[in-house]
């Protein structure tokens, strides 16, 4: 029987990624945001502020998806790739009701990339394009899988609020990404990955690990950013006229 490289022992990859980010989840698990977000306590201006730049999020991470479809190994994950690509879209114009809806303040200031959100989305589309494969892919795991992991734990807490307003904008975030559906959405990519994995080199796996690493801190930051901003030393109106 001829042995795969890496079976020596039967770990996921992804599994050895989950565990490389174990201090940043628990960073995660104690954020405010998230905390308020659960109990729908969470100020409506950080919540739109979340939602405007995760708009922004969503367009690059549209991009992202598409450059690493086009550099899939088979067409049927390509399609995986680009099926995620359409998601993201939708997702988008759940956005866009949002802000246009009377649920959150209004707001007439012109939207511009927080340094957060144009981090994350640049190294995506940055590493989509420029890495090989695997790497690429595992970049992308964390948008699916840290989302569903901190959906999962926000639902119960979110119930009370879907009790008290089943229209709470804060309950649908969670009923969105604690799904069936989403779920197995964020298994299959995971699969992916790890078949990435089993076809890459020892220096790409560890490449692995550090894209997925450096993808969580950015989804972290995403969610502290929106409590706690962290704008560009300089505004905009600063430099232009
Ligand atoms: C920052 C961020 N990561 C992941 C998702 C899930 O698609 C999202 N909407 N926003």
């Amino acid at each position: 029987m001829v042995t795969p490289v890496h079976s020596a022992d039967s770990v996921r990859h992804t599994d050895r990624m989950w565990d490389a980010t174990g201090s940043l989840r628990t960073a995660i698990d104690g954020l405010e945001f998230l905390e308020q977000l659960g109990h729908g306590t969470l100020p409506l201006d950080a919540f739109r502020f979340y939602i405007e730049q995760d708009r922004l999020y969503l367009a690059g991470y549209t991009k992202a998806l598409a450059i690493l479809a086009s550099r899939a190994p088979d067409a049927t994950t390509a399609a995986f790739w680009a099926t995620s690509a359409a998601s993201a879209v939708d997702e988008a114009s759940l956005h866009e009701q949002l802000l246009s809806g009377s649920a959150l303040p209004p707001s007439d200031a012109r939207v511009e990339h927080s340094p957060t959100c144009l981090g994350y989305t640049s190294y995506l589309i940055a590493t989509a394009a420029t890495e090989p494969y695997p790497v690429a892919a595992a970049a992308i795991l964390p948008c699916f899988w840290i989302y569903a992991d901190v959906a999962a734990r926000l639902a119960g807490a979110a119930q009370d609020v879907l009790a008290r307003d089943p229209e709470h904008p804060y309950a649908r975030w969670v009923s969105t990404y604690d799904s069936d559906e989403f779920r197995d959405i964020v298994s299959a990519a995971r699969t992916l990955v790890d078949e990435a994995a089993d076809g890459a080199t020892e220096a790409q796996r560890e490449a692995m690990v550090d894209a997925f690493v450096i993808a969580t801190r950015y989804e972290l930051s995403f969610w502290d950013t929106a409590l706690h901003p962290m704008p560009w030393s300089h505004s905009r109106s600063a430099v232009a006229p």
